[in-house]
């Protein structure tokens, strides 16, 4: 039978796939540890060449981090039957709000790293009759580190035509969610004297090959901040979750909010752009450790959690996926 008019055609042999970084299936140091290890054997996350970086990680990194990182991802694992990592509850829950928004097609998650996989999640979809997958990388700005790694598994798909889209860190939609959300806890919670906005780091020597994830980021805090009508001096940009000794994007945050409190600033909120969910870098660094740091300046720092599965986030994702299927002719 025809669908209704009023109906978008569905088209079930489109899928779209949201993919995220990936994480462990259980706070404990042998699955932290897995999860570790697969992704930092990733040649876009380490480049170092293997004999020099697989004696490293297997004998003194995953040993050494595994146990650390796993009490870590304990103090904020979600309890309950639907519960697990942040990262991957938020990200299965943003993937239904988007069903929702789309559906003349079918949406789901998928991992880079870990479960579910993406490259499982493919031949599954291509086993149901898919053939056309449309990739969403939950990174706004594009990194090698991340959005071409997402590549490398598409490139290898088999059945399906896959497609993905590269980043959307000045997509208007998404930029109006996340200033939105800016201001909605602040008229909820107060606004601080300051906005900080924070994303993850990326060693130096990336950028100066020419990955332009630093670029993006700065276009996106300024994007929002203008959305936002704040004054230059009203926020400041930073980059966490630095790993290894290697030199990383600056400032980092835990020296800007020091340096925030040794100006005598005492209520600064942070929002956290690069994420699309909640996980452990927001959740544990920020709104745990540097918040106790700061609290130790005597200051109040207010985390802004991220969009997660907002109807505002859905909405944009829905947009900027609906805009690539009609490129896709
Ligand atoms: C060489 C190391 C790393 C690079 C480069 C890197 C880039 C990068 N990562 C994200 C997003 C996320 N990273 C997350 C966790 C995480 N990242 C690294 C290392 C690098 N990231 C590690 C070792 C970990 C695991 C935690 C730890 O051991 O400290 C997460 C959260 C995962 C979760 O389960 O919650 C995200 C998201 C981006 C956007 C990026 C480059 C721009
Ligand atoms: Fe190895
Ligand atoms: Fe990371």
């Amino acid at each position: 039978m025809p669908a209704p008019a009023s109906i978008p055609s569905p088209a079930p042999d489109t899928a779209l796939v949201l993919v995220n970084l990936g994480t462990p299936q259980a706070p404990t140091p042998r699955e932290v540890r897995r999860y570790l290890s697969e992704f930092l054997h990733d040649h876009r996350v380490v480049d170092l060449t293997r004999w020099l970086w697989c004696p490293l990680l297997h004998f003194a990194i995953l040993p050494v981090r595994s146990p650390a990182v796993a009490k870590k991802y304990a103090s904020i694992w979600l309890p309950g039957t639907d519960g697990g990592s942040p990262l991957a509850v938020h990200t299965r829950r943003l993937a239904q709000a988007v069903q929702r928004e789309m559906p003349q097609l079918r949406v789901v998650d998928a991992m880079r790293y870990g479960e579910p996989k993406l490259a499982s999640v493919i031949d599954r979809l291509h086993a149901q009759g898919v053939r056309r997958v449309l990739a969403l990388p939950l990174y706004p700005q594009y990194s090698t580190s991340t959005t071409a790694s997402v590549g490398d598994v598409l490139e290898k798909a088999t059945g399906v035509q896959a497609r993905m889209v590269e980043d959307y860190h000045l997509d208007a939609g998404w930029v109006d969610a996340v200033a939105g959300s800016i201001h909605d806890h602040r008229a909820t919670h107060g606004a601080g004297e300051h906005l900080l906005f924070s994303f993850h780091g990326l060693p130096q020597r990336f950028v100066d090959a020419g990955d332009p994830y630093a670029h993006h980021c700065e276009a996106s805090a300024r994007a929002i901040a203008r959305q936002l009508g704040l004054d230059d001096g009203a926020w400041t940009m930073s980059y966490q979750s630095r790993f290894g000794r290697e030199k990383w994007l600056e400032p980092s945050t835990a020296a800007t909010l020091q340096s925030l409190a040794e100006r005598g600033l005492r209520q600064v909120d942070v929002v956290a752009p690069g994420f699309a969910v909640d996980c452990i870098e927001t959740l544990e660094e920020v709104a745990m450790m540097l918040a106790e740091d700061f609290a130790g300046h005597g200051g109040t720092l207010r985390y802004i959690p991220c969009l997660n599965d907002t109807p505002a986030h859905a909405q944009a994702l829905a947009a900027i996926a609906q805009r690539a299927l009609g490129d896709w002719r």
